[in-house]
């Protein structure tokens, strides 16, 4: 039986359908096949510019909907059977685990986000001697080192308690904002003492922090903050600190801690996010050198203490060994904001389009919630053939840089199985301090070949489409409970830049020599997993047609023209608006999510599209013409305040639109504007005569007042004050632009 048992595999990946989408999918597809046959053969007899114009959108929206069905076609679920796992491997043979944060900013990511994140982390259900986690510090703050070490001493209470009484969420903030954990009738009085006593010791540990937050640190007075005392954000040397250090190796006693700050230097390129992975690779490979990492964004926190074991089930499966490099889990959001007023809480696209993916080659490698090989993110590709030690010396320092001890340590990692744990955590903090240094990866394959690639803002992306390319599969878990849970942007000048550093990252990988058609030609990419990663690129690009389409409408009633097709074709226009939005209201509907939710994303997905997404492929266009090179905008981070809501969000005003001086705005505004000076036109009866039997009707009616509605935030922003009001900076530019496209239109 035992046998039987142990030959079962620890992972299974479900195909299955879904009928009712692949059916609509489909229906959607020939309608709009429908009305681009029904342009073409119009044109022979009465072709204008607006209808040329509108048909070359509709057949980019057509594309994209291909791209769209096809990435859809075949959903799959992995379904993971940790106890099956436990058949094979006993718990002395699990690998050691490195864990990755990455912070980069004191100011927009609090430390206390991170306090959490790492808490939650040291807390997880693993022998603890095998975990080692590596905090990368990209903002050099001694604040945040504070805040670590004092998260240290609380770790040595809270990981205890959580293993004792087996508590779930073990992010503190998070188990706190919990009541019912301490309300409820089957927790035990021992429990709810103990409980009670941790919330005061974390509140202890938050008010430390915030303390020092509000006062510049004495470095004089202790020795572990001098290191600090003469550093510039940009411009300091290395800073290693073992924060704790799991000497007995005991597996329950903490896991190493241990906080890196790069060095960095006034013009040198860092490189970002992938700078910073790409520094925690090389310094936990010759500290820890597990075999696995996982890595998690500061602000995601671990929502299932088992999720290691979930994911070991597919890395050692003998058939997941050979295939698939990594295992990515959902982000899925804990402050989600009621009917998701900023779409950007993503349920709906991750159910069907991440499921789509995950049925394909795999889902893309989203930067956070990753569990890699160490051997695939120094090169190796699927068909590999690499034995122990077998790669000579001088590709090896071509490849890894200069550092000896680190290239034994690679060698080990890519030839060998060995899982047992190293421990020579305090013994390489100087070999770790070269490998961390700015020069180190000149004239290497860092960034290129091996570890996080270089050149987007969307570096995750990227280096998950060279795994991909390298022949790798990869595979999303769901377990039950999600397995991490994070904060998405909680207002929309966040959400907007968000959305424009993920276009510019991801169109500039589009253009690039990565890119997803080469690697399908050329490399390992299959070609449905390419057109899916066309799908997501595509997104600056549709920014394009998207903005046409939307001043078509304005432009029609200002010139009395007309740019919908006619009879027929406006019956096959009108049945696709109407299908398309019963389609998607469903879909909402089936993943429980609310009309306005729904109604919330169909808007947010208009005002993206002509908003961040134009700056994003602009941003693209100055790259390629070598006018400008882009940046990774971090994104603002909530601190969090529990004791209301669940992840601390209880303001009142949160969901309400706001605004900031960005250019980000500008388009919005004036397609806004432009809509209203049409329909003011229309009303008070100003348009000129109709051209040929051709005028503006009640089609090109309706399209402006569903624009208008969708920019109904912009609207309203209009009249706003304050951060609620559309910057009067942004208003002028947007009416001087509005104007002169309705001189241009008019003549006048
Ligand atoms: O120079 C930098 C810039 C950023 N980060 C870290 O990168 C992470 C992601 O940054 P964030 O501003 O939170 O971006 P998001 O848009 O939320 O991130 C998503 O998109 C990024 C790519 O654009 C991915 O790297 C992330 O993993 C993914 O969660 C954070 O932990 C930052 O601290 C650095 O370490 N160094
Ligand atoms: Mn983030």
């Amino acid at each position: 039986m035992a046998n039987l048992h142990s030959s079962l595999p620890s992972y299974e990946r479900l195909p299955f359908k879904f009928h009712f989408q692949r059916v609509m999918d489909t229906v959607i597809l020939i309608l709009l096949l429908l009305l681009l046959g029904y342009r073409l053969i119009s044109f022979t007899n009465s072709y204008t510019f607006a209808c040329f114009l509108a048909f070359l959108c509709e057949t980019w929206f057509t594309i994209t909907w291909l791209l769209t069905v096809s990435t859809k076609w075949t959903p799959a679920l992995i379904k993971t059977y940790p106890e099956r796992l436990f058949q094979r491997v006993s718990e002395s043979e699990l690998p050691p685990v490195d864990l990755f944060v990455t912070t980069a900013d004191h100011e927009l990511e609090p430390p206390i986000i991170t306090v959490n994140t790492v808490l939650s982390l040291l807390a997880l259900d693993y022998p603890a001697h095998k975990l080692a986690c590596y905090v990368s510090d990209d903002g050099c703050s001694p604040l945040t080192f504070y805040a670590l070490v004092e998260a240290s001493k609380f770790a040595k209470l809270w990981v205890p308690f959580c293993k004792k009484y087996n508590v779930q969420t073990r992010a503190p903030y998070r188990c706190f904002s919990d009541k019912d954990i301490v309300n409820s009738e089957d927790s035990s009085p021992e429990f709810k003492q103990e409980w009670l006593q941790m919330k005061g010791e974390y509140e202890k540990l938050s008010h430390k922090i915030a303390a020092v937050s509000r006062k510049p640190i004495p470095f004089e007075l202790d020795r572990e903050f001098a290191v600090f005392s003469d550093t510039e954000r940009r411009n300091h040397s290395t800073i290693i600190k073992v924060i704790w250090e799991n000497k007995e190796n005991g597996s329950d006693e903490l896991p190493h801690l241990i906080y890196i700050s790069r060095e960095k230097r006034p013009k040198q390129p860092h490189h970002y996010k992938a700078g910073a992975m790409n520094v925690l690779t090389r310094v936990s490979g010759l500290m820890t050198n597990a075999p696995f990492t996982l890595n998690v964004d500061c602000d995601m926190s671990v929502n299932n203490p088992k999720i290691v074991l979930h994911a070991l089930c597919v890395l050692l499966d003998p058939k997941g060994e050979k295939e698939v490099a990594f295992v990515q889990c959902p982000q899925q959001f804990c402050n989600g904001l009621k009917d998701d007023p900023f779409g950007n809480q993503m349920v709906v696209l991750f159910t069907y389009l991440g499921a789509g993916i995950a049925g394909i080659q795999g889902p893309f490698y989203s930067g956070t919630n990753c569990l890699h090989r160490r051997k695939v993110i120094y090169g190796l590709s699927s068909d590999h053939d690499i034995k122990h030690g077998k790669l000579p010396e001088k590709e090896l320092l071509q490849t890894f840089g200069s550092s000896i001890e680190f290239n034994e340590s690679a060698a080990e990692a890519l030839g060998g199985k060995s899982y047992s744990p190293n421990n020579n955590i305090s013994k390489s903090l100087e070999a770790a301090s070269k490998v961390a240094g700015y020069g180190y990866e000149s004239g290497t394959a860092w960034g290129k070949q091996v570890g996080w690639k270089y050149g987007s803002t969307a570096e995750d992306t990227l280096t998950g489409l060279k795994i991909h390319t390298k022949g790798w599969k990869s595979e999303m878990i769901t377990p039950e409970p999600i397995a991490f849970t994070g904060s998405a942007p909680m207002d929309v000048p966040s959400s907007m830049s968000q959305q424009k550093r993920w276009t510019t990252g991801l169109l500039e990988i589009f253009f690039s020599k990565s890119s997803p058609i080469f690697a399908t030609l050329f490399g390992k990419l299959q070609f449905r997993q390419c057109l899916a990663y066309v799908w997501i690129m595509n997104w600056g690009l549709r920014s394009v047609p998207e903005i046409c389409y939307a001043v078509l409408p304005a432009y029609c009633i200002i010139t009395n023209s007309n740019f919908l097709p006619k009879d027929i074709g406006l019956c096959v226009a009108a049945t696709l608006f109407v299908i398309y939005n019963i389609y998607t209201l469903t879909e909402y509907y089936l993943t429980g999510m609310s009309i306005r939710a729904w109604w919330n994303n169909q808007r947010m997905t208009r005002i993206f599209a002509m908003n961040p997404w134009i700056f994003g492929f602009l941003r693209v266009m100055l790259k390629l013409l070598k006018l400008s090179e882009t940046v990774f905008e971090v994104t603002r981070k909530e601190q969090p305040s529990y004791g209301d809501g669940d992840c601390g969000q209880a303001d009142s005003d949160a969901g309400r639109f706001t605004f900031d001086e960005s250019h980000v705005f500008v388009p919005g505004t004036t397609i806004l504007l432009l809509q209203l000076i049409a329909l003011v036109i229309k009303f008070l009866g100003l348009q000129p005569p109709p051209q040929s039997g051709n005028e503006a009707g009640i089609g090109v009616l309706f399209c402006s007042i569903y624009l208008v509605v969708c920019y109904w935030p912009f609207l309203k922003g209009l009249f706003g004050k304050g951060k609620y009001g559309i910057p009067i900076s942004t208003v002028s530019k947007s009416a001087a632009l509005a104007f002169l496209f309705v001189h241009l239109c008019t003549g006048k």
